[in-house]
């Protein structure tokens, strides 16, 4: 299985349970392992044949600046549901985390791994 990572991706979103996290944007830290569906790029170092890492950056950031959920799950299921499905992904990890949010405890989080239906 082929991996693509994004670690430490940083970014601002409505994330919460609190009414205050409902106005104020909180930076988050996502970290998520995407299956890629086939792996001829390997092979043939043909763009055309890659997945554009670039583009998933584009979709998560989408996806943050315009949903808000409460809880750091929903969100993690959400990533995860549109990186299988609009990605052709096989499987995906994503840990969602927030910094500095309870005293004593720099980050915490979810983590969540997902197996696409999909079968070929
Ligand atoms: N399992 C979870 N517990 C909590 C969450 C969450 O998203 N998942 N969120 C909160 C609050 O929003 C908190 O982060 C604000 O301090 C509390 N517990």
């Amino acid at each position: 299985m082929d991996i693509i990572f994004l670690h430490d991706f940083k970014a601002k979103t409505l994330i919460g349970i609190y009414p205050w996290e409902k106005k104020v944007a909180q930076t988050i830290q996502l970290d998520l392992e995407i299956a890629l569906p086939e792996n001829h790029a390997c092979q043939t170092d043909n763009f055309d044949d890659a997945l554009d890492y670039a583009v998933i950056v584009e979709r998560i950031h989408h996806i943050l600046a315009e949903k808000h959920f409460s809880l750091l799950e929903a969100l993690a299921e959400h990533i995860a549901q549109t990186i299988l499905t609009e990605f052709k992904s096989p499987w995906v990890k994503v840990s969602v985390a927030k910094l500095g949010i309870i005293r004593g405890v720099k980050k915490l989080g979810v983590c969540i791994e997902r197996k696409s239906t999909l079968t070929i």
